[in-house]
């Protein structure tokens, strides 16, 4: 699933200095000169770090973490040695402190709490989806506008009213709240949680924000997953058919190239054919 910026949206645009591995791990950490599109891959890296850690390694290759992240190698070493992370030729990189870089420059040295509002079909999948405690986060809160789901429990936390959102955005410390309400309630529920100091939104809702410039904005919209690889599935489909067109072609040449060797004119018939 990718995610893309609309509007004002943002992320890490600015480049805001160098970091270097006593920067990240020591007392005055500095923050990073990084490309919004090495942020967009370090969570890749960091989930094939802890894979393979869990599998028993202490270093990996360049190559051996490019493949596990699914990117290209000379691509991830150049990601990483923006955080000062140049591995050892021979050994590759330390996993562990790896892990601990990666970690502090997303923020997730220390778990998060995040608001979801909208408990419908997809709220309900998310909020019991196990992997975001997994990766760093803690669903804190359940929001709904429909009275009928109020107080129902979803692992383990009830859904409350909208109407809350103010007293629990602030008792929970929540920034960053997921949205999966209707197009429709979108805007009026980001402002909602803006005004109770919400200052990141993931929206699933398929509709622009106009929220304050300094609020993050993440829009995650599978349907436009889709049409991309429709436009590729295309694009192959289109290819294929110019193939096939020119195998056909090259096979009349073929044969048109056989007669004039029989007929003693191959010019007159190859002219035949490419007409
Ligand atoms: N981004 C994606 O890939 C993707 C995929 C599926 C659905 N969606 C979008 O996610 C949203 C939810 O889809 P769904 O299928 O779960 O819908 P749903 O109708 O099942 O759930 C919507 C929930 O939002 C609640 N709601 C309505 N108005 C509200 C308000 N003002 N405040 C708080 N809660 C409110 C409803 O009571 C309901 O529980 C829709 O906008 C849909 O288009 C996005």
């Amino acid at each position: 699933m990718s995610q893309q910026r609309t509007g004002h949206e943002a992320g890490i645009t600015g480049r805001v200095g160098a970091v270097t591995p006593s920067a990240v791990l020591g007392s005055q950490p500095d923050f990073p000169d990084l490309p919004e599109a090495t942020v967009a891959r370090l969570p890749e890296y960091l989930r094939a770090l802890h894979h393979l850690a869990e599998t028993g390694h202490d270093t990996v290759s360049s190559e051996g973490l490019a493949l596990a992240a699914g990117v290209n190698s000379a691509k991830l070493r150049k990601d990483l040695s923006h955080l000062g992370s140049y591995g050892t030729r021979g050994v590759g990189y330390d996993i562990e402190p790896l892990v601990g870089q990666i970690e502090y420059i997303l923020g997730l040295n220390k778990r998060r709490a995040v608001a979801l509002v909208g408990v419908g079909n997809l709220g309900h999948a998310l909020a019991g989806y196990a992997g975001f405690a997994s990766r760093g986060f803690r669903i804190a809160a359940l929001f709904d506008a429909d009275l009928t789901r109020v107080g129902e429990l979803i692992n383990g936390i009830a859904v409350r009213h909208i109407g809350d959102i103010p007293e629990v955005v602030k008792s929970e410390a929540i920034s960053i709240a997921v949205l999966a309400t209707p197009a429709g309630a979108a805007q009026a529920v980001a402002d909602q949680l803006v005004a109770a100091g919400v200052t990141s939104i993931l929206n699933f809702a398929p509709v622009v924000l106009n929220l304050p410039e300094q609020v993050d904005v993440r829009k995650v919209d599978l349907a436009v997953e889709l049409q991309i690889l429709s436009f590729h599935e295309h694009r192959k489909s289109a290819r294929g058919a110019e193939q096939a067109k020119a195998v056909a072609r090259g096979a009349e040449l073929a044969k048109a190239v056989a007669r004039g060797a029989v007929n003693g004119s191959p010019a007159a018939t190859l002219g035949e054919v490419a007409a």
